[in-house]
């Protein structure tokens, strides 16, 4: 079993309503997973939701990838670390001093949550970045990315778990490195293109697993979870 002092799966909320997201969240054990609140649920949700997970012992990643400029992003991490959620983040295409000032935000209040940023987006492919005017690969993009998330003082970046021993590699221990694009195997791809499985994703160095939709899609969302749970198990076992 994995190690419940640092759950590494964190279940991606994406519901339409807080009472969906409540009816999965009664069964999950704070101790055993973190969950994350992304732009669809707090969308509909709110403020309220998030202080309702964060009071029932969740680690709550608040996943609204703020991209503004560096004022607007500061005041918006601000009131995310005010709901303390344990993880919140930017996108690292806003640069460098956008992510320098939510950091400073951050760091000015009481409780900081881990600030990390998003590289290339798990379902973009190289021909959707050449679409949007990014020249390379998306391992090329996303490293250089993570460099710049780094240089600006943040703790870490979200990236597909094929970049992940790339990045361990280049920015060591502490970095940390979390990965959507999950698919256990035989699961739906659905919109994302850059996917490994639970396992091969804690084999290269993923430090948190986010996977919504083939939990929160599947008919037995518990079985699923416990299937994922005992695969990263066997994995950290040895
Ligand atoms: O590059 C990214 C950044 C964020 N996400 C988010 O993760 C989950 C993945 O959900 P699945 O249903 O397991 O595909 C979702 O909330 C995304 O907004 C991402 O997929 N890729």
């Amino acid at each position: 079993m994995q190690n419940t002092n640092d759950p590494r799966v964190i279940v991606a909320l994406d519901y339409p309503s807080a009472d969906a997201a409540l009816a999965l969240v009664e069964r999950l054990d704070p101790a055993r997973c973190r969950v994350k609140v992304g732009k669809e649920l707090f969308t509909r949700a709110g403020p309220e939701l998030v202080r309702r997970l964060v009071d029932g012992g969740f680690d709550v990643f608040l996943d609204l990838k703020y991209h503004d400029i560096p004022n607007t992003v500061a005041g918006a991490c601000a009131a995310a670390a005010d709901l303390g959620v344990w993880m919140v983040n930017v996108h690292a295409l806003g640069g460098r001093a956008m992510m320098e000032a939510a950091r400073e935000a951050l760091e000015a209040g009481g409780r900081r949550p881990l600030l990390i940023a998003v590289t290339v987006l798990t379902s973009h492919s190289e021909a959707d970045l050449a679409e949007i005017g990014l020249a390379g690969s998306p391992m090329e993009n996303v490293q250089r990315l993570a460099a710049l998330a780094q240089g600006s003082g943040l703790d870490g970046v979200v990236c597909s778990p094929r970049e992940v021993a790339t990045l361990r590699a280049a920015h060591g221990e502490g970095f940390r490195l979390v990965t959507p694009g999950i698919r256990p195997s035989g699961a739906a791809l659905g919109d994302q293109k850059r996917v490994m499985t639970p396992g091969d994703a804690i084999r290269s160095g993923s430090d948190y697993l986010v996977i919504g939709r083939p939990v929160t899609g599947a008919d037995d969302p518990m079985g699923v979870l416990l299937a994922v749970e005992a695969e990263i198990g066997a994995v950290l076992a040895g």
